[in-house]
This record gives structure tokens, sequence and C-alpha cells, in this order.
């Protein structure tokens, strides 16, 4: 700018000093010389036409206005400081509760910005639904991750955030076997979660389809398969007492079976996502349905090719059979305990693990198992919850590894000790490590046998825990549908992007300054010619 007036202004007015004044005073300088008027005729001579004074001021206000635009463009859509919205959700599922905090940018238009996890708790104890004798527990078991998640959300905040409960499979089944007492449960939680500083919306049960509905939605929401409607991904998952399967298929129109189909619409995109959740299939219940199937005869000892050699613990028959997915199974006359001994051996475990499913009934063109229609599977899979868990634990995440070596190894595996699995894994609970040779085999099963992937579609499977840092599960899907977070219809977007629009307006303008420039030159050369005549 200094440089232009010097250029231009400096020359304009020799009358006023004889050598180019600093820089600095150059603007100090326009108003002097624009009032004191042109040079004396004498010195305007054959000067060029460029250096009239209308040129010049026509120039300095161009290039003012240049400039003022250029500043605009910059500042008009440049990023604001960051301020963040929240949202929580308490996942209550049958083996346990977590607690998870989501923001997203505040000051985004129609909530389309981007939802991340912030943090998540988990909650000491077990699940909710173990605390149907004493309903007040399952309230103050919350306390703890509730704290955390007030020094999480900055405390203006705290008002406007809403708070969700969302049970699962275990509440699910409490519900089946006793309603009064899983009411009473979410009384308790109500009351305890009531007196948080958010914004509490309510503890409910949710369905089968909407957990495997909403996993679907969080998995392809953080992929951005919705935003960009790409082909999604489907969502497998294995929690304690359900496990749920969803996926969109070309084949799938919800005519054949309409109860597995949810329709959306997002993102300006149609889905008829096809999704089921099997009750008592989870793992912990799968785990009681072959023990059940085990001790039909109700023995007093079962060798079990599902647990390692050398293991052997002394298990109650009121406590395995305390579920509604076996309780009506309890054999008559059965002793008090039996004795639990393993064999390991992964074959037979295969067999007893395949009785726990019907593969032969199936009233439609195609199931999965126990007479439920499944369409063919179609596109890649994320596979989350224990089937993370388990398969992160046996090295058995990768699945460009040919099904015949993991079955391999997992025969290895359950065929080790049990004292030196538990000698070579001194950091990881008991109860998991008794568990991992018959979930490997469960889990294989459910996925070969049960929902039909082959050796070559096991491989669209990716076993994974998180995505971009928020964990895969139900929960954000939620809470994403319950504050309306994803628009049906896609956003309008600006047609360019930003710095895109600054260098368009900047080049515009200084054409447009050019044109003008050039359009006046007849005007000042005619101007000039005046002053040399007289
Ligand atoms: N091996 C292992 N299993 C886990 C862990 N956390 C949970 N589980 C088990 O994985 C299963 C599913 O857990 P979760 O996803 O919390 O499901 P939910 O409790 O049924 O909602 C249950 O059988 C849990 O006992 C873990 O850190 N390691």
């Amino acid at each position: 700018m200094q440089d232009l007036l010097t250029r231009f202004l400096f020359p304009m007015c020799p009358h006023l000093s004889l050598s180019p004044p600093p820089p600095a005073t150059l603007w100090l300088l326009l108003p002097v010389c624009l009032s004191v008027g042109p040079p004396p005729l004498s010195e305007m001579k054959e000067k060029n036409p460029w250096h009239s004074p209308v040129a010049i001021i026509i120039t300095v206000i161009g290039v003012i206005v240049i400039v003022a635009l250029v500043i605009v463009a910059v500042l008009q859509n440049r990023p604001l400081a960051q301020k963040y919205k929240y949202g929580i959700v308490l996942d209550a599922g049958s083996s346990h509760t977590a607690l998870y905090i989501y923001e997203w940018p505040a000051e985004k238009d129609n909530n389309t910005g981007r939802v991340e996890q912030k943090h998540s708790c988990k909650v000491i104890g077990p699940g909710i639904s173990s605390y149907a004798s004493a309903p007040q527990k399952a309230g103050e078991s919350l306390k703890a991750c509730m704290k955390e998640a007030e020094q999480w959300v900055p405390v203006k905040r705290h008002p406007e955030t809403p708070l969700y409960l969302g049970a699962t499979a275990g509440m699910r089944l409490l519900n089946i076997e006793n309603s009064a007492a899983s009411d009473k449960v979410f009384e308790a939680v109500g009351e305890a979660l009531q007196k948080s500083p958010f914004s509490y919306q309510g503890a409910r049960i949710l369905s089968g389809q909407e957990e495997g509905a909403f996993g679907w939605v969080t998995v392809n929401y953080l992929d951005d398969r919705l935003s960009q409607g790409l082909e999604t991904t489907g969502a497998l998952d294995l929690g304690g007492a359900s496990t749920q399967i969803s996926f969109v298929s070309d084949q799938y129109d919800g005519s054949e079976s309409p109860s597995n189909a949810v329709n959306f619409r997002l993102y300006g995109n149609d889905y008829e996502l096809y999704t089921h959740s099997f009750l008592c299939y989870g793992k912990d219940q799968a785990q009681r349905l072959k023990l059940a199937h085990q001790t039909q005869s109700g023995p007093n000892a079962v060798e079990d090719p599902c647990q390692h050699p050398g293991y052997n613990t002394t298990k109650k028959y009121s406590v395995l059979y305390d579920s509604p997915c076996v309780s009506n199974r309890k054999p008559q006359g059965a002793p008090a305990t039996f004795l639990h001994t393993g064999t390991g051996n992964v074959k037979q475990c295969q067999d007893v693990v395949k009785n726990i499913f019907n593969f032969t009934d199936c009233k439609y063109s195609q199931c999965s198992f126990n007479g439920v229609y499944q369409p063919s599977l179609q596109g890649p899979f994320g596979a989350f919850s224990a089937y993370y868990f388990v398969t992160s634990f046996l090295n058995l995440t990768d699945t460009s590894v040919p099904l015949e070596d993991v079955r391999k190894k997992l025969e290895r595996y359950c065929a080790t000790s049990w004292s030196q699995i538990v000698q070579e894994h001194p950091g990881v609970k008991e109860k998991y490590l008794a568990e991992y040779c018959f979930s490997g085999t469960y889990i294989l099963t459910l996925l070969t046998e049960g929902y039909n992937f082959t050796s070559e579609s096991y491989s669209n499977i990716n076993f994974i825990k998180k995505i971009k840092g928020s964990d895969a599960g139900w929960t954000l899907g939620y809470m994403l549908n319950l504050t309306n977070m994803i628009p049906a219809e896609a956003p309008d977007s600006p047609p360019l992007p930003h710095a895109g629009y600054v260098s368009i307006v900047s080049i515009c303008a200084v054409v447009i300054f050019i044109l003008l420039l050039f359009s006046l030159r007849p005007l000042w050369a005619r101007h000039c010619k005046k002053q040399q005549i007289v």
C-alpha cells in the first residue's frame, strides 16, 4: 500500500516536498495534497496522464476498496473460537454400565458438527439388572461416574447437557422374569440421575431392534459413510446377554420378515436396514445355554471340551439356571452343585456349541438360525464389544488370516493347560481367562454357521473397539437420533471452500478495478491536454 502511495501520490504533489517523504507520513500528506490542488501548469508539461489527481484519487480509493474486500472475505468465514455442546449416554448393559460423554461444535448450523466421544467411564460393579434385590444400590453405583462427568463437561453447559440411560438385554431379561423388580431398578436409577446437574431425559429399555440399528448408525456415522452416501458397513455386536446383526442388503426390502426392517432417511439417502437381535445369544447367556445342554440329566460332574485341561471348579445349579434363558430347563432332582472340569478340545467344543443353535427350522427363503430370516450377507462388517475383547485377547483380529489357520490357532490355545494359561496371563481376570476358549469357539460358530460367513466373506469382518477415538456401540447412534443430530436431508454446503471464496473475491476486485481505470483513460487524456492548451 505504502509503495503504491509513494509511486502515485508523491509524483502528484511535487510542490510539497523535493524528496519522497518517509512512507509513514504518506497517508498524512494525501489530504494536504488534494486540498492544495495540482502543481502549477508549467510543471505539468508533458506529464503522464496517469499522474492526474483524478487518476490518483481513483487509484487510492480503489486500492482501499480492494484491501477492504479481501479483509472482509478472509474474516467472513474464518473458523470462530470453538465452543462445544455435550451429551451423555449411560449404557446399562448386562455385565456392567458404562458412561459416555460426547461433544460437538456448538456454532455449527442445524447440528451438523461432528460428534466425538470425549470421555468414557466404566461403572464399578455389575450391570443394573443384578441389583434386582437391592435397587437403591443400582442408583448409588452410578455416582462415581456421574461425578466424573461433572468434571468433564464445563459447568455452564451442565443444565443444557442431555443425559440418557439406555438398558439392554440384562434388563430385558429381568423385565421378562420380574417386571416389578425391573421397574424398581429404573425408579432408583432415575432418582439418582435426576439429582445430577444435567438435563436428565429418562431411562428405558432399548428393544433388540433399536440396539442393533443404533450400533449400525454409530459405525457408519463414525466412518463418515452416511454423510458421504457411501456403501455402508454392517454391524455385529456381541454383548453378554444378546447379540445383534445389522446390515443393508440389496436383496432385502422388508417384504420378507418385516419385523427385521428398520428404515432411515439420513443426509438425503434412504436406508432399508436388516437387523436382528438374538436374546440369550450374548456370550454369557450362550455359555449358560451350552452348560444347560451339558447338564440336561443333572450330573454331578461335567467334562467340558471348551475348558482348558486341568480346569476344575465346583458350580451351583441354582446359579447356572438363574436366568430366563435357561430357567425352564433346570433338571429335576439335580444335586446342588456339579464339578466343572476341562478337556480342551476345540472340535468337541464346536459340537457342544452347535447344540445351542437350531439350524434346521426355517419358514423363509433363507435363515440364520432359530428360524430367523436373514438375507444374504453384503458389504464389510464391523464386529465390536465382546467380538473385539475375545479376538484381541486370542490375537485373531487379523481376518486376512485363513479361517482354517484361525481354527488351528484356537485349537492350540484350548489344548493349553489351565495352569499354563493362568501363569502366562497374570494380569487378566480368571473369570475372563476361563471363557476365552469357549468364547472364541462360540464366535467362530456364530459367524460361520449362524450368520453364514464363508472363508471368503469372513475377511470382510473388521474386529474393532473404537473408530476415530469413539467406542463402537449403540450409544452414539442413540444420542444422535434423540438429539436429531443427523439431518434427514443433506445440509446445503457452500459451493466453494473458504480459500477458493477468498481467492475469487480478490481476483474479481482487482479485475474490476483495472477495468475501471482503463475505462477512465480517455477522460484523463483529455484533462491533461486541456491543461496544456491553456
Ligand atoms: N475379555 C473381556 N471381556 C469383557 C470385558 N469387558 C466386558 N467383557 C465381557 O464382554 C461381554 C460383553 O460386554 P459388554 O459389551 O459390556 O456387553 P453388555 O454388558 O451385555 O452390554 C460380557 O460378557 C462381558 O463380561 C473385557 O475387558 N475383557
